[in-house]
């Protein structure tokens, strides 16, 4: 089974595709992870942001190896780990440049799809981002729109930082501004077909893991039925 999981920034998809993915004894994707190791190497070779082909060129050098086990967030960009160094507001503040290179895009989703296939075997994955229902596995299984209002986002960011790690503005920059750049490639504001939308504003972390279960259950279902 493949979980597909959008939705804006700060919605709760990285928590609760993991819980999820620990839960039903699945892979965890996080694609968002990966196009911020790309941004980390591009900075580390002094690229200029704005030079599409250059950046697009890194983007297919870079070696990554993303940890897909839902209990060990680990990433490494040509063999230096990045776990923690792609998480910097350094790097918040730059990645909608690289996700918004349709090169790069290019060549993220044909390694988001490699490791996708590669998670068949053992069962699937909970995938999570921006474009995973619409464009990089459409026919998954089971396909999830998670949404909470701004207000909730942005508190929910800041909760997650040390106090005093970013004034007000980085925080919207993180949250508003880069959400109104990453909706110009990929259409993560309302729900695609077949999807469904869940509003978290008002929900724990923990009942919106139990809904996603439950669906999950419910489309497994449904598939054993359509396959008798
Ligand atoms: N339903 C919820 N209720 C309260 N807090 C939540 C809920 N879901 C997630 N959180 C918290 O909100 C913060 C942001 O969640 P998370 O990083 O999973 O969001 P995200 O959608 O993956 O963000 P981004 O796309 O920017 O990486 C985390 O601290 C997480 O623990
Ligand atoms: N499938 C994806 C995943 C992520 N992005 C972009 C959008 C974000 O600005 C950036 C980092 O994602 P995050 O870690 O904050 O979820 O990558 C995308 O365009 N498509």
């Amino acid at each position: 089974m493949i979980i597909a999981v959008d939705g804006p920034s700060g919605s709760g998809k990285s928590s609760t595709a993991r819980g999820v993915a620990t839960r039903l004894g699945l892979q965890y994707l996080d694609t968002g992870a990966m196009y911020r190791a790309v941004t980390w190497s591009a900075l580390e070779h002094g690229l200029d942001l704005d030079d599409l082909a250059a950046v697009a060129e890194r983007a297919r050098a870079v070696q990554l190896s993303i940890s897909t086990d839902p209990q060990r967030a680990q990433f490494a960009a040509d063999g230096v780990d990045v776990t923690e160094a792609i998480r910097d507001p350094r790097i918040s503040s730059s990645v909608s440049k690289i996700a918004t290179n349709l090169d790069v895009r290019a060549e993220l989703i044909r390694r988001q799809r490699e490791l996708i296939e590669a998670s068949q075997p053992t069962g699937g994955a909970v995938v999570e981002g921006r474009d995973i229902a619409t464009v990089v596995w459409p026919h998954a299984e089971l396909k999830l729109l998670l949404t909470a209002d701004q207000e909730a986002r942005m508190a929910r960011r800041k909760a997650e930082l040390a106090e005093g790690a970013v004034t007000a503005d980085q925080l919207r920059d993180q949250i508003v501004r880069r959400d109104a750049d990453d909706s110009t490639v990929s259409q993560f504001q309302v729900a695609s077909d077949g999807a469904v939308e869940i509003d978290s504003t008002r929900l724990t972390l923990e009942e919106v893991i139990d809904v996603i279960c439950r669906l999950a259950k419910e489309a497994e279902a449904a598939s054993r039925d359509r396959d008798s």
